[in-house]
């Protein structure tokens, strides 16, 4: 994915002021920068989430495999299973495991019958690393599952319909370090596989997961470069400041 000179209001408020990145699949991004700074905003605009809020517009260019996705006649239904999100509070469907996975590729077509939809579903709980824990209980409540198989039932839910990129807001950030450890094996799991941005407050959560990194500051990408760089050599005396701790 790229996004060339986005900027996002919200009325006449500019939010994401002309931001330019590109998201490369053989790496996990993560967004970091003091709380109001944009991050989520611009997350956001990566699957048009912000077509929900009213006051919210675009301007700029987001391409995915070189195409716009904000051209008229782009399906965003299909531009949300392309571009998966994973949101701060774990989310799922107030149905059972199964049919909180099965949803999707039944919606998009992407199962013939139930033995391709069984498969589907026993391959997205196992690549989230939920499969053994849930098994022998598939008809349960995802509503009843702990926390922190909430979000990894999410995230098996986002994988279900195949995605290009993953979309990760704070998605440990109501989660115990147990589950959080285990949200963060996932993504080292699961990257490579898939683009994953994850938008972050926690620095050591980016340094520990992430292999680029992006600083945002008042509306700005300030800063874009090897996580290694941005944590131990940064360019821009704004994000040394961020980094350590002066201000956020
Ligand atoms: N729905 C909305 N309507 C109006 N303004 C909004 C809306 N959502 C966000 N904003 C404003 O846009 C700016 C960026 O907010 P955003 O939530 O994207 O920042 P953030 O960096 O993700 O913050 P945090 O780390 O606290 O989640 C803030 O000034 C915020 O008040």
């Amino acid at each position: 994915m790229s996004a060339k000179a986005v900027s996002v209001f919200y009325g006449d408020k500019k939010a994401i002021d002309e931001v330019s990145i590109d998201i490369p699949t053989q790496y996990v991004t993560a967004f970091i920068g003091p709380s109001g700074c944009g991050k989520s905003t611009f997350l956001r605009t990566l699957n048009r989430m912000n077509d929900t809020i009213p006051s919210a517009r675009v301007e700029g260019e987001i391409e995915l495999d070189g195409r716009d996705i904000y051209r008229s006649g782009m399906d965003v239904v299909q531009l949300r299973a392309r571009v998966g999100m994973v949101f701060q509070k774990p989310n799922p469907f107030p149905k059972s495991i199964y049919e909180n996975i099965a949803y999707g590729p039944k919606i998009h077509g992407l199962a013939e019958g139930k033995d391709e939809l069984d498969a589907i579903v026993e391959k997205s709980l196992r690549r989230a690393g939920l499969w053994e824990e849930v098994k022998d209980r598939l008809q349960d409540s995802g509503t009843a599952l702990s926390g922190g198989q909430q979000q990894r039932l999410c995230i098996a839910r986002a994988i279900a319909v195949d995605p290009e990129v993953i979309l990760m807001d704070e998605p440990c950030s109501a989660l115990d370090p147990i589950a959080t450890a285990k949200i963060e094996e996932l993504i080292a799991e699961l990257n490579g596989r898939y683009a994953i941005v994850i938008v972050t407050h926690s620095m050591q959560q980016a340094a520990r997961v992430s292999q680029r990194t992006a600083f945002f500051h008042l509306g700005k990408m300030v800063e874009y470069g090897r996580t290694s760089d941005i944590f131990t050599n940064p360019h821009e005396q704004r994000t040394q400041d961020y980094i350590t701790g002066r201000y956020g």
